[in-house]
């Protein structure tokens, strides 16, 4: 973890992710709103696709270092090249990647790229518990580095992958032990802003020490805050920023 992504944790600030971006004017805005990830959608089938819009050399210019590229169940090789093409810092990985794949993946990516695996949620609490244990045993075992996976994204589970606009019950993380930093995700909105910063709260205040601290890493927004699928409403990003961080 870089240091100023350690230091966020240490404040209980969460960082934002602005996920299906399309159009380099807004990704320039974003910039300039200090955003800390961008997410841009290597999913064909996803209406954010970004490769209808940008061109990896595009993406590559764009100068950040909190460039994530969205893959879903997508060809090793392909996720390598697209990676380097357009100089990604984290590769999210949005399908049912198993623990093989990840290992592979990881072997062969530069080492200062980092790999955000997304845990899909329902309705039962039982059934998130498995899926995050099952990433962190496989992860773990015989001499994988503990760095295989460097994030988990929680995000609410549906047969498009991504992209919803639903939530999932965020209580069922209060009662899971999460091993990294992760990503909270799905459906969050402007409308749902005091129920997120009551769960942030609940958990710092249910947990006694930093390293228990059930706090997301970051929050992860998307089709809430566009005026169509892949266009944000920059406004209404500047705005939720503001009320998450307490500037307002
Ligand atoms: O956004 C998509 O179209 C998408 C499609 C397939 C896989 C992942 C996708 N998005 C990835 C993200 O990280 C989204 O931000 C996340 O699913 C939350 O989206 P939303 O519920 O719209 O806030």
């Amino acid at each position: 973890m870089i240091e100023s992504q350690k230091s966020s944790t240490e404040n209980h600030q969460p960082k934002l992710k602005v996920c299906g971006l399309t159009d380099l004017n807004q990704i320039r805005e974003l910039v300039a709103l200090k955003i800390d990830f961008l997410g841009f959608i290597f999913y064909n089938k996803s209406p954010r696709y970004v490769l209808n819009h940008l061109s990896l050399s595009e993406i590559s210019n764009i100068n950040h270092s909190g460039k994530v590229g969205v893959f879903v169940n997508e060809d090793l090789e392909k996720i390598i090249k697209i990676s380097e093409e357009a100089s990604l810092n984290f590769i999210q990985l949005h399908g049912d990647e198993n623990e093989d794949f990840i290992l592979k993946l990881r072997k062969k990516l530069k080492p200062e790229v980092e790999i955000i695996k997304v845990i899909r949620i329902g309705n039962q609490e039982s059934e998130a518990r498995t899926k995050i244990e099952k990433v962190f045993d496989s992860a773990q075992t015989d001499n994988h580095q503990p760095s295989t996976i460097n994030y988990l994204l929680f995000d609410t589970d549906s047969k498009a992958f991504g992209g919803t606009g639903k939530t999932f019950d965020w209580n069922i993380l209060n009662e899971i032990k999460i091993p990294i930093p992760y990503f909270l995700s799905g459906g969050i909105s402007l409308e749902n802003v005091e129920e997120l910063k009551n769960f942030v709260k609940v958990n710092m205040f249910e947990n006694k020490t930093l390293t228990k601290l059930n706090i997301p890493f970051a929050l992860d927004i998307n089709s809430k805050f566009e005026i169509e699928p892949g266009i944000k409403d920059v406004k209404k990003i500047s705005k939720f920023k503001s009320l998450i961080m307490n500037e307002s």
